[in-house]
């Protein structure tokens, strides 16, 4: 196969929790994620010269080793010793640094298509576990679809699909790093934590209000506090129409949840408008046949 064309779709937490710091400096979470119709596109070409290139159509991103396209595509291909050369061509559409996995999902991707390319014959599960080497969301985008969560994130239980919605998505014009985030959390500070279990119930049930209703991000305690929008944005969403609104992994992103589609729309074009958030977009969760793997 000499060219594969691959999907990397954006992710959002509907409930983030963390359980403790360990020793190596990374958090235990428990975390429902979810896959959204939001995805970079990738085009991965084998060519005769070694090496692997990258091209991007956002100028400010890497095209080195720091691309997280680059290092997954190295980490398989000098395991398998793959002689060959790889042109890599990214088109982003995720926001990059806003708590959506987006580069961690181009890399998902990317090991995804590597091994198909090259006849690696890696199942999901030895992608799964090389995967986490690059980033902790990375084996979850290799999943994808309504999962719970835990480890530092790579110990996954599929969930049945999340009831459908749409998704309305809000940046603010803000930047923020997850290690800036989980450096900044004082877990003995924390009071409320969200009802990981409860949601995960209210999931299994296909209960799409509870589950709403139980949606909670401990890492807002971090975020919010110096970036007093993301409150202001989560309560635009609920004061128009969402069932629930919350920060999205890491932040900055907020993402609301709503039952009725002209209520989202008349939001998502209301929040655009406005000066709140930077970026706006109206989707839905992707779970198409349930926890699907189409790319
Ligand atoms: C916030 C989330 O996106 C929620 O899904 C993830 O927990 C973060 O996943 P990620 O961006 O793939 O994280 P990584 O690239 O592995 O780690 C970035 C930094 O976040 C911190 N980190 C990340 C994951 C985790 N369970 N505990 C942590 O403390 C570490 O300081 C690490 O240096
Ligand atoms: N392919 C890539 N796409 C986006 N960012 C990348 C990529 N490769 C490297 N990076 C770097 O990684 C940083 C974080 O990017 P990303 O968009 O994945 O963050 P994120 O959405 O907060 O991720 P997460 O939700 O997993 O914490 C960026 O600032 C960027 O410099």
């Amino acid at each position: 196969m000499r060219e594969v064309r691959l999907k990397a779709m954006a992710k959002i937490n509907l409930g983030l929790d963390v359980v403790r710091k360990r020793e190596d400096g990374y958090h235990e979470v428990r975390m429902i994620m979810q896959t959204i119709r939001m995805y970079d596109q990738i085009r991965l070409r084998a060519v005769s010269e070694a090496g692997i290139k990258v091209r991007t159509n956002l100028s400010y991103l890497p095209c080195n080793e720091d691309n997280l396209v680059h290092k997954a595509a190295k980490l398989l291909m000098e395991e398998f010793e793959v002689r060959e050369g790889l042109s890599i061509e990214l088109k982003k559409y995720i926001p990059v640094a806003a708590g959506m996995a987006g580069g961690s999902s181009d890399a998902a991707a990317v090991m995804v298509g590597v091994n198909r390319m090259f006849g690696l014959g890696l199942t999901k599960a030895q992608l799964m576990e090389r995967g986490v080497k690059i980033g902790a969301d990375v084996p979850y985008c290799i999943m994808r679809g309504t999962v719970l969560a835990e480890g530092i994130g790579e110990i996954l239980t599929p969930l049945p699909p999340m009831p459908k919605c749409h998704v309305l998505i809000a940046k603010p014009g803000i930047h923020v790093s997850t290690k800036f985030v989980y450096g900044g959390l004082h877990l003995d500070e924390v009071t409320v934590h969200p009802d990981i279990d409860g949601q995960a119930a209210a999931i299994k049930a296909g209960d799409l209000n509870e589950a709403a209703r139980l949606m909670g991000n401990v890492l807002e305690s971090v975020t919010v506090s110096t970036y007093p929008v993301i409150d202001e944005i989560k309560e635009f969403m609920v004061q128009h129409g969402a069932l629930g609104a919350m920060m999205s992994g890491s932040g900055p992103t907020v993402f609301g949840l709503f039952e009725d589609e002209r209520t989202a729309k008349r939001a998502y074009e209301k929040l655009r408008r406005g000066k709140l958030a930077k970026q706006v977009f109206l989707t839905s969760i992707f779970n198409i046949g349930g926890n699907t793997n189409e790319r």
